[in-house]
């Protein structure tokens, strides 16, 4: 209840793409845009510089709600605004508030998100006495002006989504919101702070407030800044223009900028970067999904594959366990994989360490253990070489297996009588992830199937072991020492 529904609720049209989720009635927009002359004399009145050419408006491309436009022609280069760190909601600002008590050691599963929604939270309870009444004002509720998320997707659609990229957003979204929204919930309940307790807001609140900090707060310093004014930006294709951290003149300290990348006109939207992501990290974060670029739906696709060392049928995982532990290195690691087939170094590290067992499982022995982890750098047998390109490849074809059943629940969830233009819309989202991903996994399954025809051509473990020893030659004539048939012995370190 502390998240006002939208004054008119979400109408969807038949607009393509996530315009149709992002479709609103001009009402709506007009219901955010007459907070607008308000927020902007509160961003003045709070320190907010550098902002005398731009303004909020409503923007012209579908769904896309409100955005920043330039009141003046503005050069590439200029400052367009920039707003205090001490006027942005970060982790600074909870432990500055009342909350900070409350938090303790507390580590979110989601990480600082979660915290700052529930500052976000706190400032909604305290209503007209809030410093950020207005700001609050002027955000839009879900399915308002195009605020779409993850979090307020229905279980079908979630299901979808889990077969739709290698990133699972269930787990690492989805539940660790639910999970942190019990742990606030069991510290609200052992003591309210100023008026807000456990049952001030539901777990729908919570994830509103999680939606809007994850889609309209930039990284910068090590954190998570939501910036007032700068949180109307929207993302314009091809933008340079990331939020950083610049100086607020002689007198004041730190500030979140934000500069033109290009010249624009008045009248013009302003439209900034925020920042290289792949398409499952916009949707998390944002909400939405970029088109693909243009021309080749594939280029730009990247996302992540996630291996684990297990104890099932591996009779070397506790030596394994033992060497991660020494090393401080978790049992498991999720690595990019991108369409332009380029393999991390560091995956074939990990998968050769994961695959080391038969002939190579010496490596894990005692007199080995500060050194196997750097042995595995380069291949160590044809073996294992050719069982981790094994697992590349099993990973790419398991990935695109859920990508083939997530398209045949699309069929079954479009297909149903009186579908939403809302659910269409997040279908054709996840469509273009799984696209985007594809190129990806298939670029990076050519990779391991071309690896693994050349694996007879590579230098292995024990070749180079024999080199560096220098005895991977023919034998010499000094080598010839007796009738005994044996080397001549040396010092060398076996
Ligand atoms: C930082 S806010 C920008 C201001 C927002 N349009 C508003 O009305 O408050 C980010 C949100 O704007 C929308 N948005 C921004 N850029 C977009 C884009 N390129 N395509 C689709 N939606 C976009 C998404 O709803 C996103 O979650």
């Amino acid at each position: 209840f502390l998240v006002p529904a939208p004054t008119i609720a979400s109408a969807c049209s038949s607009q393509p793409a996530m315009a149709a989720a992002a479709s609103t009635s001009s009402t709506e927009t007009q219901d955010r845009a007459a907070v607008v002359p308000q927020l902007l004399e509160w961003c003045n009145k709070n320190g907010i510089k550098d902002a005398s050419k731009i303004t909020i408006g409503p923007v012209s491309q579908a769904g896309m709600g409100l955005g920043l436009v330039a009141t003046a022609p503005i050069k590439q280069g200029e400052t367009l605004a920039t707003v205090p760190l001490n006027l942005c909601f970060s982790m600074d600002s909870v432990r500055a508030s009342p909350l900070g008590k409350v938090i303790g050691e507390f580590e979110p599963a989601l990480g600082d998100a979660s915290l700052i929604a529930l500052q976000l939270l706190y400032e909604a309870h305290m209503g007209p006495k809030s410093k950020y009444a207005v700001y609050i004002k002027s955000l839009p509720r879900p399915g308002q002006d195009g605020f779409d998320h993850p979090l307020f997707w229905s279980t079908a659609e979630q299901g979808v989504l889990a077969k739709s990229s290698t990133r699972n957003l269930g787990e690492t979204l989805i539940d660790a919101v639910a999970e942190d929204y019990g742990w606030i919930q069991s510290a609200l309940a052992r003591g309210g702070i100023s008026g807000l307790q456990a049952d001030s807001f539901d777990l729908s609140d919570f994830e509103w407030a999680v939606a809007v900090v994850l889609s309209r707060s930039f990284f910068a310093e090590n954190g998570l800044r939501l910036a007032p004014l700068l949180d109307m930006a929207n993302r314009g294709e091809g933008c340079t223009n990331e939020p950083q951290i610049g100086g607020l003149g002689i007198f004041g300290g730190k500030g979140l900028k934000v500069i033109a990348d290009r010249d624009t006109d008045k009248g013009q939207e302003i439209v900034i970067s925020y920042g290289p992501k792949s398409g499952i990290e916009f949707l998390e974060d944002h909400g939405f999904v970029p088109p693909p670029l243009e021309g080749n739906a594939l280029v730009g696709g990247m996302c992540s594959l996630t291996f684990k060392i297990s104890p099932e049928g591996d009779r070397f995982y506790d030596d394994k366990e033992d060497v991660m532990g020494t090393l401080g290195l978790p049992m498991a690691f999720s690595f990019d994989v991108r369409s332009d087939g380029d393999v991390d170094p560091e995956m074939l590290q990990f998968l050769r360490f994961l695959k080391l067992g038969g002939k190579d499982a010496f490596l894990l022995e005692a007199v080995f253990r500060n050194e196997v982890w750097r042995f595995m750098e380069l291949p160590v047998s044809e073996a294992n070489e050719q069982a981790v390109d094994e697992v590349i490849i099993d990973a790419c074809t398991q990935a695109l297996a859920n990508f083939a059943e997530a398209e045949v629940l699309t069929d079954e969830l479009i297909q149903k009588e009186g579908v939403s233009p809302l659910t269409i819309a997040r279908m054709e989202a996840l469509a273009r992830l799984r696209e985007s991903e594809k190129g990806a996994l298939v670029a990076t399954q050519a990779w391991a199937n071309r690896d693994l025809m050349t694996s007879d051509l590579k230098v292995y473990y024990q070749e180079r072991r024999l080199e560096e020893l220098q005895l991977s030659g023919p034998l010499t004539d000094d080598e010839y020492v007796d009738g005994s048939g044996g080397r001549r012995t040396s010092n060398l370190d076996w």
